[in-house]
């Protein structure tokens, strides 16, 4: 009778569809699938996974079974109505990429700050493009009410280089950072700064996973520099962010603009939408006061709380 295989510990890499990549602390790369039909593993999981019995797996492009996994910092996900989707454990930090063009949301924007918030992972706001001059200009005026929340801003010219990347590679050294961004933005052209032919890399793994199939709906995990413990997660799906696992009622605490007038309402069950002595309400004021709420933030609450309060529709 031989001994039973001994678990191996390993980092989710990426992930397509219910496959995972798992790295091995020596560097090995591996195919695992999750054991039962519940696919649960998400990129920056630790695992115990199993290698494939010889015959087993192997050659179908399962090389071994993901057996255990330990327990996650954090989970970072968004959930639409229908099915939840999450994008990745154990992160440091969320680093929100927009641009001064294409013109950004707001409100995508302020989803994924609630997102983090809600998962209390700090946020850092990168705004590219600062090479563009007026546009930009705009853009980062836009951006006051984010700055006077306390929200770490950083302008950003990915393409012409400058300082601010020197500033933003700060930042990233020694932590696993989630990156998020619109179309346009910048994502690639900073993936390929850091790794360089990182994705050329992926698309030829997702090939290979996935013939066919279009290489990014998948989230991937590159090392920027792996002693030092950098990492960088891409996931794609900016557009599609939806919140439905914040209730309605915590809503306005991710919200720091917000939550900092609580206190002034008079009822303290305040929904901060119509009740009388709110002090949400009274802060609203357009204009660039640090400690007023800008009337398109108040918007954004209002819609996003109707939103959340409909619960999931099938
Ligand atoms: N002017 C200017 N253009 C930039 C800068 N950084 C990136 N771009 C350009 O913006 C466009 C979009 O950049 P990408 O890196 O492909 O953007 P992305 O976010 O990966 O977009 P998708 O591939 O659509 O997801 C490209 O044409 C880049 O050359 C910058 O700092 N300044
Ligand atoms: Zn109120």
């Amino acid at each position: 009778m031989s001994a039973r295989p001994a678990l191996a510990p390993g980092l989710v890499v990426a992930t397509h569809g219910r496959h995972c990549i798992v790295e091995s602390p020596d560097g090995t790369r591996r195919i695992c699938h999750p054991r039962g039909k519940k696919s649960t593993a998400v990129v920056g999981d630790h695992v115990l996974w199993l290698a494939a019995a010889q015959g087993q797996g192997q050659g179908q492009g399962d090389d071994g079974t993901i057996e255990k996994l330990e327990p996650r910092r954090n989970l970072f996900y968004r959930q639409d109505e229908i099915r939840t989707k999450s994008f990745a454990a154990n992160l440091d930090q969320v680093l929100i990429l927009i641009a001064a063009e294409p013109e950004f949301s707001e409100t995508q924007l302020s989803r994924a700050l609630i997102a983090a918030e809600a998962e209390r992972i700090p946020p850092i706001i990168a705004l590219n493009k600062s090479d563009l001059g007026e546009p930009f200009t705009r853009a980062w005026g836009w951006l006051a009410p984010y700055r006077a929340m306390g929200y770490d801003m950083l302008p950003l010219s990915l393409k012409t280089g400058g300082e601010s990347s020197g500033e933003l590679a700060q930042r990233l050294k020694g932590k696993t950072t989630l990156v998020l961004g619109p179309s346009g933005a910048g994502k690639s052209t900073l993936i390929n700064q850091l790794i360089p032919g990182a994705l050329v890399a992926t698309g030829e793994l997702s090939q290979a996973l996935n013939t066919g199939k279009h290489t990014t709906t998948s989230t991937t995990l590159y090392w920027v520099d792996k002693e030092a413990g950098t990492a960088m997660i891409d996931s794609p799906g900016f557009q599609e962010f939806g919140l439905h696992h914040v209730d309605a009622r915590h809503l306005a605490d991710f919200m720091p603009d917000i939550k900092r007038h609580i206190a002034g309402c008079k009822f303290y069950n305040c929904t901060h939408l119509h009740e009388p002595g709110c002090g949400v309400i009274a802060a609203v004021k357009p204009g660039d006061e640090a400690d007023s709420i800008s009337p398109r933030r108040y918007k954004i609450y209002g819609d996003l709380f109707a939103e959340l309060s409909q619960g999931p529709r099938y």
